[in-house]
């Protein structure tokens, strides 16, 4: 595999400085096998989680007093850093993550226009004026940072979503110590190295690698006013009840179950290449991912053939190789895991409809359809109920618009939803009666611009919504002040 053959060294970045970790030696490997050590160091240990704290708290008040304009232009700087490197940083993020090089550099480059859209921020209304009741008075409404931020991240967005809580928390003036998920802290790396390029001050940007039992430390701050999580419904759900019991705002987008809706009237060639990309682009490994199938009765065998034929042209194979579709899972702990996950839900009556090749190895896995009973049973399964976060898709069969949606609602999980249909009424009402953060009418499960809200109902979400404006609600609280000359 064509990867850097020296590991990268793994540095903590703790108060504009890159030192050696305190904690216990970690490596990060290749996603498409596990025996090659792509960086390694030491973990951070809980005295530098405290150390990263109190340098974000001793730079924040200057920080705060920064203009916007100068806060944005160190986003700007780094967004031209992060373009300029778009391909190797791209690569590595493939190879330790397992997505294709094309989608690798695809979020590097995405993390690079979050950067210019946030730094935008400094052009962009900063409160609001109300009319006062009383003569000679207005009301005015400003917004603040909430002070030293935390954000912890998931593996499968190694740049992109640690950019999206990174860009928003420094440019409305807060500082942060940010820890990235261990299975893949390189991109964490260059991200930060993006900003230290810019001249970011010292203290405003702190970087812990290592595990999650770091998370535990974040919470029990002192200096911590805020915490921005990204990953797994059980993890998060911890943190926002630790984070309400010290009463620090914590916003939380956790896991999700999502659906493609494919009614009787949907176009069937774009639905079948639509939901081929929202299932199994980037292994299936997105939070928005497709993994279940909601197909009516009278286009099901007809559907499932489209998409079955798409998928036998689609290839698995070294995230490297410019001609693969897809990669491997993040490790062979996951791949194994998804297995299991297939072979529970055959023995509670699923039906392999479909499964893909695959090279033979640890974390691959093929693409795979399992056929779920109709009814309550199909219901059952565990292959419609858990997020196995992996290339694997439930189909079920119903009648109608009404069933789909009831179909679609009995999932505890409400992030993404992509409905088929060619009838604007049957649309809108998806609208009004799915509750989900995000729906897509005639496109694929995933897939989130920058400009506008993202984040889910449900098990999938705690908090404010994140990205466009609605970032402002999480990393700022607002003074009202009545004003009277
Ligand atoms: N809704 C979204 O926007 C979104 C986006 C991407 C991923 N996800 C979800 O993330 C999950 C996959 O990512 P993952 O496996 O990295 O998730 P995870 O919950 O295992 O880990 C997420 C982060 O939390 C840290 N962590 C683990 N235990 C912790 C603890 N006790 N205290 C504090 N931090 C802790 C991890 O080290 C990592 O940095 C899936 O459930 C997926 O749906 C959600």
């Amino acid at each position: 595999m064509d990867v850097a053959s020296t590991p990268v060294a793994l540095h903590q970045y703790l108060n504009g400085t890159w030192a050696e970790g305190q904690g216990r030696e970690i490596d990060s490997r290749a996603a498409a096998d596990n025996s090659q050590v792509l960086a390694r160091g030491r973990a951070a240990s809980e005295e530098q989680v405290d150390a990263a704290f109190a340098a974000a708290h001793q730079a924040k008040k200057s920080w705060a007093a920064t203009p916007m304009a100068a806060r944005a232009a160190y986003l700007i700087a780094a967004a031209s850093y992060l373009k300029e490197h778009a391909e190797q940083f791209g690569e590595e993020l493939a190879g330790e993550e397992g997505k294709t090089r094309a989608e690798g550099i695809g979020e590097v480059l995405r993390a690079a226009q979050i950067f210019t859209y946030y730094a935008g921020e400094a052009e962009r209304a900063a409160g609001t004026v109300f009319q006062s009741p009383r003569a000679g008075e207005q009301i005015l409404v400003t917004s603040k940072p909430l002070g030293v931020v935390g954000i912890i991240t998931p593996f499968n967005f190694p740049i992109g979503i640690p950019a999206w809580k990174i860009a928003p928390a420094l440019v409305f003036g807060n500082t942060v110590v940010f820890k990235p998920a261990s299975l893949v802290p390189i991109l964490a790396l260059r991200l930060v190295q993006a900003l230290e390029y810019a001249g970011l001050p010292a203290g405003v940007l702190n970087l812990v690698i290592g595990p999650g039992a770091l998370g535990d430390r974040f919470i029990a701050n002192e200096h911590l006013n805020g915490l921005s999580f990204t990953g797994s419904t059980a993890v998060g759900r911890r943190l926002c009840a630790a984070g309400a019991a010290r009463g620090v705002p914590v916003q939380a987008e956790m896991g999700g179950k999502n659906a493609a809706v494919v009614l009787a009237d949907a176009d069937l060639d774009l639905a079948s290449e639509q939901v081929l990309f929202g299932a199994f682009r980037s292994t299936g490994q997105k939070c928005t991912a497709t993994s279940r199938l909601i197909l009516d009765d009278g286009i099901a065998e007809d559907f499932l053939a489209r998409l079955i034929t798409r998928l036998e042209q689609w290839t698995t194979g070294n995230p490297l190789d410019p001609d693969v579709h897809m990669g491997p899972l993040v490790d062979a702990k996951a791949a194994a895991s998804a297995r299991e996950g297939i072979d529970r839900a055959l023995s509670q009556g699923a039906l392999l409809r479909f499964q893909g090749k695959a090279p033979e190895t640890g974390s691959y896995l093929a693409p795979t359809i399992l056929e779920l009973p109709t009814g309550e049973a199909g219901r059952e399964n565990c292959a419609w109920r858990e997020e196995f976060f992996a290339p694997i898709l439930a189909v079920c069969t119903v009648s109608g618009a009404d069933q789909a949606f009831e179909a679609a609602e009995d999932s505890e999980f409400g992030l993404s939803l992509a409905l088929f249909t060619s009838n604007l009424s049957v649309a809108l009402a998806a609208e009004q009666a799915l509750d989900v953060g995000i729906l897509h009418v005639n496109s694929e499960s995933a897939g989130a611009d920058p400009h506008v809200p993202f984040g889910g109902a449900k098990a999938s979400g705690y908090g404010p919504k994140e990205q466009g404006a609605a970032a402002r609600e999480f990393y700022t609280h607002t003074t009202t002040t009545y004003l009277r000359g």
